[in-house]
């Protein structure tokens, strides 16, 4: 079978006042999967784009990965996004209430600017390493992903937890949507 190209935006919440707020960590989260390490630096991104070869149930994808630039509130959904994507990771920091609700925003927009009730989406609690400063609960990102019939994960870019399983578990659900039901659980190779 010839590899599937699969195209993947990153989309969360950038805060204007770094200083206080800390973004997501898209960026850390593209890194540690592509190259396989963190970065403690903060660079705010306007867009980068990362490939990877990675295979899922015998299967091989291309995967192009689009590092967005943060959004806020505010922001109006860049349409680019919403064109020629077969799935979204949507990222917020467990340790940000702000990042959760603005998470929240970019979805909606996300759905009112493609005019679907459903899209792929992955929502990823990051920083689970920060676990003392952790504002937002697993069961609130647990219950808004249930809502939007998305996967849902936990995971810390800096300690390499769970970042691999984010784009195996969208590759399944954009399979899942193009009418190739998968099994959930099948090893990664990447
Ligand atoms: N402790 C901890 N820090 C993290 C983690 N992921 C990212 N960071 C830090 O959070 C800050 C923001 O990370 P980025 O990956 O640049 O965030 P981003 O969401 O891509 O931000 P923009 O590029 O502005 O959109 C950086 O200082 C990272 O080092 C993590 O899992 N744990």
């Amino acid at each position: 079978m010839p590899p599937k190209e699969r195209n993947i935006a990153i989309m969360g919440y950038r805060s204007v006042v770094i200083i206080y707020v800390l973004p997501a960590g898209k960026s850390s989260l593209s890194i540690q999967f592509v190259e396989g390490q963190f970065v403690d630096s903060y660079d705010p991104t306007i867009e980068n784009t990362f490939t990877k070869e990675t295979k899922v149930n015998s299967q091989e994808y291309d995967m192009k990965l689009i590092d967005t630039a943060g959004q806020d509130e505010y922001s109006i959904f860049p349409v680019q996004y919403s064109m020629d994507f077969h799935g979204y990771v949507l990222v917020y920091s467990i340790t940000s209430q702000k990042s959760f609700e603005v998470i929240k925003i970019i979805y909606e927009k996300l759905l009112d600017v493609m005019g679907k009730k459903y899209v792929p989406v992955v929502l990823v609690g990051n920083k689970t390493d920060l676990h003392q400063e952790r504002t937002v609960t697993t069961e609130e990102g647990k219950k808004l992903a249930e809502s939007w019939r998305a996967a849902f994960l936990e995971t810390s870019a800096k300690q390499n937890e769970s970042v691999g399983d984010i784009f195996h578990q969208l590759l399944i659900l954009i399979e899942n949507e193009n009418g190739n039901p998968q099994e959930k659980s099948s090893c990664i190779i990447s």
